[in-house]
């Protein structure tokens, strides 16, 4: 009941605005995400967390919770509520990144982003409040230190400390309460959903029973009787862990972390494109109603997780067909993930940020690109495309499939689109059944339709929705995609 990411008209795809402030993203939501066709955003913890110094203000500082108070240095209320508002307005929702496993860890005594104190070693966040009883420990678990160190035993990783970060105890009806309070005010600011961050450090009752307590989301902007959207992290590779995705599908959807992982061998050419036929369930992934599937996500994007070797924007060439694939392909819900140029030597630093450590505004290029040191994937025109494309095959399959050799494929969804890749070392050149209507239509990979012109390549398909396919091997994108929204 909380798989629906509640899209308006069309949209299919979701970008995580990782650590953007909520005046940019405002802006992003009126002048490119609503007019290019974007479903939502994942936003970064809109709640209060840990100021932390050494190093100084690292990304994973926002992963450390001190209260639900709308203040970090994304913004407050005021400016996350307006921005609430303008996206949805502009037909995008907002889902909030929700970290409800812990609070900060026991490193003593500080200040939060909304200058509440809290007091790790006592247990005390008078911004909740939480106290003693709130958190798990002796009776819940039973580690050496009080620490999670062995992911084989279940109860160890959800009832112990996730790298000495106090953890709160779900089974409270109290705590849940107070998250489901956290939860709803959300939901009263107009909210769409949540990432449950850390969902597999968590009980699936727990997390179902959190929810339970949620109210409706506003029928003012969703219509009536719609819950949130739940998309679960659990970084499950598909190994010997007890801890599975497929234990977390009865609250919403779970992170497939598989599916960054097996592409990244395809586009990296460790196994062969044309095993992507049966790509999805037949590979072994969950149901496709039950996962959002990402490239890379902001933590294995920085060498983290299990995967470490996803592909990232630092490999454009790659980077722009497995999203291109993913974005094409019918199986699951896609997020896109929005960078910033992170410095490669150290996996910790926190957003572009000016002297006052205050997060840099957003810049634009003229060709749409963005500055400041955000990468901004989601505006390259070989991805914001490939939305379009996605929006407009709509729920046709996937039909037409074509492999011409290991490393060139080419497939249909329906009589709406249509694309073909190669990454082998030779061109293709070949007569393709595209399966849609006669016409000229525009490579939206190679560019634009543009008053009624393709500033890239034009295809020609003829009556019998046969066209002349070719693909060079040595192109900067090598690939072609056409859609019945983009003709001459
Ligand atoms: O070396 C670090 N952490 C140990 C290795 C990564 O372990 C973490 C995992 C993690 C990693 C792999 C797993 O299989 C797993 O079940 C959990 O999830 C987290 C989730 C949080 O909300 C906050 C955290 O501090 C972590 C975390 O430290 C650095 C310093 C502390 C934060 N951090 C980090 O590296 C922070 C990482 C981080 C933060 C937020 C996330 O949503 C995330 O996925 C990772
Ligand atoms: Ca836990």
């Amino acid at each position: 009941q909380y798989s629906d990411p509640h899209c308006a008209g069309g949209r299919s795809a979701i970008t995580h605005l990782f650590e953007w402030k909520w005046s940019d993203i405002a802006q992003e939501c009126e002048r490119f995400l609503g007019p290019y066709g974007y479903c939502g955003v994942q936003i970064s913890p809109p709640n209060e967390n840990r100021v932390v110094t050494n190093p100084n203000r690292p990304w994973w500082e926002r992963y450390q919770p001190v209260s639900y108070k709308l203040v970090t240095r994304s913004g407050n209320e005021g400016q996350l509520k307006d921005m609430i508002q303008r996206c949805n307005k502009a037909g995008v929702r907002i889902y909030a990144d929700a970290v409800i496993n812990h609070m900060t860890g026991a490193g003593g005594t500080g200040y939060g982003t909304g200058g509440s104190s809290y007091d790790a070693n006592s247990l005390n966040f008078p911004g909740v409040p939480y106290g003693g009883n709130d958190f798990n420990g002796g009776n819940e678990c039973h580690s050496s230190d009080g620490s999670i160190h062995n992911y084989n035993n279940a109860e160890e990783v959800r009832n112990c400390r996730l790298v000495g970060l106090t953890d709160l105890k779900l089974a409270s009806d109290y705590v849940r309460g107070k998250i489901a309070g956290y939860f709803n005010h959300l939901i009263d600011l107009g909210i769409a959903g949540f990432r449950v961050d850390a969902a597999k450090h968590m009980w699936p009752g727990d997390i179902a029973a959190v929810l339970s307590k949620t109210k409706n989301l506003r029928s003012d902007v969703f219509g009536g009787g719609k819950r949130a959207f739940v998309f679960q992290e659990v970084i499950d590779m598909g190994g010997s862990e007890p801890v599975k995705g497929g234990q977390y599908v009865g609250d919403g959807r779970v992170t497939n972390f598989i599916f960054g992982a097996k592409l990244a061998e395809i586009f990296r050419k460790k196994n062969a494109m044309k095993y992507l036929k049966n790509w999805g369930e037949g590979w072994g992934m969950m149901r496709s109603d039950d996962v959002v599937n990402f490239i890379d996500n902001h933590d294995n994007q920085r060498g983290h997780g299990g995967a470490g070797a996803v592909i990232t924007h630092w490999e454009p060439r790659p980077y722009k067909l497995a999203t291109a694939f993913m974005l094409a392909h019918p199986y699951g819900f896609p997020r896109i993930m929005s960078s910033y140029e992170y410095n490669r030597a150290d996996n910790t630093e926190g957003p572009p940020h000016n002297g006052d450590m205050s997060i840099k505004d957003v810049s634009f290029k003229s060709d749409m690109s963005c500055g400041n040191g955000w990468s901004c994937e989601h505006r390259w025109r070989q991805i914001y495309n490939m939305v379009a494309f996605r929006n407009k095959a709509g729920g046709d399959g996937l039909s037409n499939w074509w492999s011409g050799s290991d490393y060139q494929i080419a497939f249909s969804r329906g009589n709406k689109a249509f694309i073909a890749m190669n990454l082998d070392g030779f061109d293709i050149n070949a007569n393709l059944n595209t399966g849609l209507p006669g016409g000229t239509y525009c490579d939206v990979i190679s560019g634009n339709l543009e008053n009624g012109r393709c500033t890239g390549k034009t295809i020609q398909v003829g009556g019998d929705g046969k066209a002349h396919i070719n693909v060079g091997h040595s192109w900067e994108d090598p690939m072609i995609a056409i859609h019945i929204g983009a003709r001459q």
